[in-house]
């Protein structure tokens, strides 16, 4: 847009973009409560749009081109100033934004585990109770490479669609699937918890989970001060420094390809009373025979110490033995 940007003080009214899906707009939602109450004096209108991500639904994700499937087409709109938020998955986000773009905040983190889902009337209460042969719906690499190293006796085929889309095909008389794996945070926002059958973690031997999984994020110009300055308010800074964190991480060792990497956040107390960020993190080969794991254990006082504990845990993985694993992905990922 060639108009010239309102002074701060003239700024009465603010879009907010996103997906047109359940989740997206509950998630919306959440923002817009959040601004509402510190903002009463404001207006917020909410428009939803399309992504590629939405409209192709038969690509496997590893396959497709953009990296940016589930937020070029609202970047634009950002960036022409037509939107001033744009409210994502952090999961879906890619970690470098484009250059006047900023990841503004984040809203309080959802649970952010994995959880595995069985299909109605079969017996199953856990992943190591699915017998041998049984077919898991997922079509995320990381899931699938986890599955491969630790459930190696059960197949994994792709799942496409929205939550709902997913479900129905679960659910399906005739379908193949015995389970699937979704991310708790996108049930539990749309009203389905109700459908989880286990919470898949590190303490059930299972699924280390997405960088950002669980986590709103909130996209803005990186020059709209008063849009940060709103952000800073409203924004959650615990969720915020994991995340910077776990991004960090990601950024640093996937060099242009999505690297199955699972991660796992939480905050413990020392003796005496320093509260630090603890992360776990796995690589794994896609056929699941090599990974590296590696943790980090420090204090975040600020952004750029989040930027350095994903810098550190990344060099770690790859002194464990990531790197091997990376250049294969790197090699066999199709190129355009
Ligand atoms: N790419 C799909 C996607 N993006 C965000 C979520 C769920 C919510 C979240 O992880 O924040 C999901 C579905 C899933 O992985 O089960």
């Amino acid at each position: 847009m060639s108009t010239a940007p309102l002074a701060s003080s003239e700024r009465k009214s603010f879009n907010i973009g996103t997906r047109k899906s359940k989740l997206a707009l509950a998630q919306t939602d959440l923002v817009v409560e959040a601004l509402k109450k510190k903002y009463p004096q404001y207006e917020f209108n909410i428009e939803t749009k399309d992504t590629a991500g939405d409209r192709d639904k038969i690509t496997a994700f590893k396959d497709m081109t953009s990296k940016n499937l589930w937020t070029e087409e609202l970047e634009e709109l950002l960036i022409g100033g037509q939107l001033d938020f744009i409210i994502h998955s952090l999961k879906d986000v890619p970690t470098i934004l484009p250059p006047t773009c900023a990841l503004g905040g984040v809203l309080p983190r959802e649970d952010p585990r994995d959880v595995l889902i069985v299909k109605p009337g079969l017996p199953y209460t856990s992943l190591s109770e699915l017998p041998a042969g049984s077919v898991v719906g997922t079509s995320s690499i990381r899931r699938t490479a986890q599955l491969a190293m630790k459930f190696p006796h059960l197949k994994v085929q792709s799942v496409r669609g929205n939550i709902e889309t997913r479900l129905a095909k679960l659910d399906a008389e005739d379908g193949p699937f015995t389970a699937i794996i979704l991310a708790a945070a996108g049930l539990l926002r749309t009203g389905m918890g109700g459908r989880i059958t286990q919470y898949l973690d590190s303490k059930t031997g299972s699924l280390l989970y997405a960088v950002g999984q669980g986590a709103i994020g909130i996209e803005i110009r990186s020059d709209d001060a008063l849009v940060l300055d709103m952000l800073n308010n409203v924004g959650d800074q615990k969720t915020f420094k994991e995340v910077l964190a776990e991004r960090s991480l990601l950024r640093t060792i996937e060099g242009g390809c999505s690297a199955p990497l699972g991660v796992e956040s939480e905050w413990v107390n020392d003796a005496d009373g320093t509260t630090k960020l603890h992360v776990r993190s796995i690589i794994v080969s896609v056929d699941g025979t090599r990974h590296s794991t590696a943790e980090l254990e420090k204090v975040i006082e600020s952004p750029v110490d989040a930027e350095t504990f994903g810098l550190e845990l990344a060099q770690e993985l790859v002194a464990n033995g990531a790197g091997p694993i990376l250049e294969e992905i790197k090699a066999n990922k199709v190129t355009s």
